[in-house]
Parts: structure tokens; sequence; C-alpha cells
């Protein structure tokens, strides 16, 4: 499956995100079609030492009993030694050259938060872009000003064909908008971890675009 596939319903979840235990979630998440999965332990209170890397370890079990990618966000030393599919880091992280030097072909995510600093992790050897926030959230405390879904129009008229995901305060009621935008699926953080049954609708709204019949 390509890698432009394997983004359109990109969950992202850390055990902050979660009313119940991760493992549920993201087992439910997956039922429910999500086709790519980030592990991200950040904010008040995460986990650390032992206790993230045995959460680790059994989310990553579930994605591989469903062949999902698990990606994990800013760890590197996690990410090689669970040997996972690939890490998420954002501009400002160490270094983007030498996360690329340390997980070899390993997926490489960036964030991007406008054409030039996604022009610049595309020279750094990106994978795939994670651009937001779309929408206002406060799932991550620290977000830069919300530019909208017109920002992935500037970095596709800019000529930029690279996978891109959007992120930030993405529901159900404002997933097309970003996909019409231009990014290649949605990357959704509190709307699947906190309210069941979304994974499954956002699934559904994402497919029926290759549907014959659809009619945007
Ligand atoms: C990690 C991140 N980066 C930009 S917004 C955001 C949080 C997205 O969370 P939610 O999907 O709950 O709005
Ligand atoms: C900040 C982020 C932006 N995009 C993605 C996909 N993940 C992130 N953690």
């Amino acid at each position: 499956m390509k890698l432009k596939e394997q983004l359109e319903l990109y969950f992202v979840m850390g055990s902050v995100n979660c009313d119940r235990d991760p493992r549920e979630v993201l087992t439910e998440a997956l039922e429910g079609g999500v086709t790519m999965f980030q592990f991200r332990e950040k904010g008040e209170p995460c986990l650390e030492g032992e206790a993230k890397l045995e959460l680790a370890k059994d989310l990553q079990k579930i994605c591989q009993q469903f062949s999902v990618p698990f990606i994990v966000n800013d760890d590197v030393e996690l990410a090689l030694l669970l040997n996972a599919d690939g890490v998420h880091v954002g501009q400002e992280d160490d270094d983007i050259e030498e996360v690329r030097r340390r997980i070899g072909t390993k997926l490489l995510g960036v964030s991007a938060h406008n054409v030039e600093e996604a022009k610049r992790a595309i020279a750094l050897g990106a994978d795939y872009l994670g651009v937001g926030p779309m929408f206002l959230t406060t799932t991550k405390a620290d977000i830069r000003k919300v530019e909208g879904p017109n920002v992935l129009k500037k970095i596709r008229t800019a000529g930029i064909t690279i996978p891109l995901v959007g992120i930030g305060g993405i529901k159900l009621n404002n997933a097309s908008e970003v996909i019409q935008a231009g990014a290649d699926g949605i990357a959704v953080i509190s709307a699947i971890s906190r309210v069941p049954g979304t994974a499954r609708k956002m699934s559904n709204l994402l497919r029926a675009r290759h549907d014959p019949e659809f009619v945007e």
C-alpha cells in the first residue's frame, strides 16, 4: 500500500488523550478503519520510563495485529528500541538530518506550519508532512497560529507533491475540507480517542471519495 493511502486516517494518541485504557481505545479505532497510528505520549501527566515503554510495546503489538504502521512521536530512542515503523518530529526537535541518519529507511514524518517549513522538511529528508493546526484545538498546549486548510492549498500550489496530512481540531464535520484543500489524509487525536465510533464514521467518509458516483 502506498504511503499516501496509509496516511488516509492517521490516529495520534497517548494515555493523556484517553478517558479509558489506551489499549481498548486503539483496538476500537483500528477496528473502525484507522490506517496509521502514532504513539504520542505528551502533556500532563504523561507516562515515562518503564510505564511508557510497556504501553508502547502493547500498542505496537495491537498495530501489528491489524498490519497498521506504528509511528513514535519525538522519542527516536524508543522508536529504535521497538523497531517501530517510523518517527514523527517537529521542526524544532532534534535536527531532522540527525534523526534521518539514526533511523535509516524508517518512515520520517515532520510537522510543518507553512510552505517554507514544508520545503525545509522535504530538503532534510521527510517522507510525509503533518500540517497544522487546521482548526482550534486544546489538545496541544503550545499550538502555532491557526492557518486553516488554506495552508495546504498554498503548499500544493507551490508544487509540493509529498504525502500530506492535516492535523488540529479535525472532527467529522470539517474533515472533508482538509482533504479538499489538498491533504492525502487527516491526523486526529481527541475526536477519535474520546468519542467511540468516530473512527468508523471518518473512515467511511474518507473512503466514499473514491467511489465512482461520489459527488463532492
Ligand atoms: C499534535 C498537534 N499538532 C498540531 S495540533 C495537534 C493536536 C491535535 O489534536 P486534536 O485532533 O485533538 O485537535
Ligand atoms: C505535531 C504533529 C503533526 N502531524 C502529525 C502527523 N503528528 C504530530 N504529532
